[in-house]
């Protein structure tokens, strides 16, 4: 159970010709890991967070998530594939003004139900508000559950859109710049959170970062030029860690 770009090749149209936003691209990330992803503007990140999330499909290469190769999934497959096992965490939490903390994990649970008339299990009120409490008390936010985001601080909001994020259960849990607009020590706490339910919810995580302090809690670092991509940090995962997490 991982996640795993192989050979990944993406362009967009730039005029009469193309430009190429990612080139080659190989990546394996392990569950329970995170892969913090560096780069300069410009150089791929988001394209390479948009093509794992499978919200783009790529010019060549092969996306493999919990072990299903994307390419051979139908548009509605890929669709449930991205509900049930893709949580995406964008640099701005956007959550919904009008809902508390709480209700805008549930209604993740909520479209979920909706998406899948075929699911055998449609999850019920009660077990998504259960869910989204354990969820809230899991990034510290019990005690904000009924609270709105105009009542909450800018690291609160960013810890409610990860539990969102989690709502569902994901293998893959893809972030970008998370930490953004928080200042340097909600930042940490940010990604020490990221870090420890990536353990804990044996995800693999990839981590979009311009903070070079946030590597350190990375099982693997690797950078993006020009779409090229190379592990250059903590390299491979150690044997240990890849044989309990993987
Ligand atoms: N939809 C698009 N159409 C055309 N070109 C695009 C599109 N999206 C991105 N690009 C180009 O592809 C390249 C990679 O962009 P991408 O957004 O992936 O970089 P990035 O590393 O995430 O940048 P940043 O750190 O500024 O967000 C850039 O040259 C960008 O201009």
């Amino acid at each position: 159970m991982s996640l795993d770009l192989t050979g990944i090749t993406l362009t967009y149209p730039d005029g009469d010709s193309r430009l190429t936003a990612l080139e080659a691209v190989s990546l394996h990330v392990p569950k329970g890991s995170v892969t913090a992803v560096l780069g300069p503007s410009g150089s791929g990140k988001s394209s390479l967070l948009a093509v794992a999330a499978t919200l783009i499909t790529p010019d060549a290469g092969t996306v493999t998530v919990d072990g299903r190769t994307t390419a051979s999934l139908t548009r509605g497959e890929l669709a449930e594939l991205r509900r049930r096992k893709i949580g995406i965490v964008f640099q701005q939490p956007n959550l919904l003004p009008s809902l508390t903390a709480a209700e805008q994990l549930q209604v993740m649970a909520r479209i979920d139900g909706r998406a899948s008339r075929t699911a055998r299990t449609v999850r019920t009120a009660r077990t998504a508000r259960t869910r989204a409490m354990e969820l809230l008390d899991a990034v510290g936010l019990a005690d904000q559950a009924a609270r709105r985001p105009h009542q909450l601080s800018g690291g609160q909001r960013q810890r409610v859109n990860i539990a969102r994020a989690l709502m569902n259960d994901p293998t893959v849990l893809l972030v970008d710049e998370p930490t953004s607009a928080l200042d340097h020590e909600r930042g940490a706490a940010v990604i020490k959170l990221l870090t420890r339910l990536t353990h804990q919810r044996a995800t693999a995580t990839v981590l979009v970062t311009h903070d070079r302090t946030h590597l350190a809690s990375a099982d693997q670092i690797a950078e993006v030029h020009d779409g090229r991509l190379r592990l250059t940090g903590h390299g491979i995962l150690d044997e240990e860690a890849q044989r309990t997490r993987s």
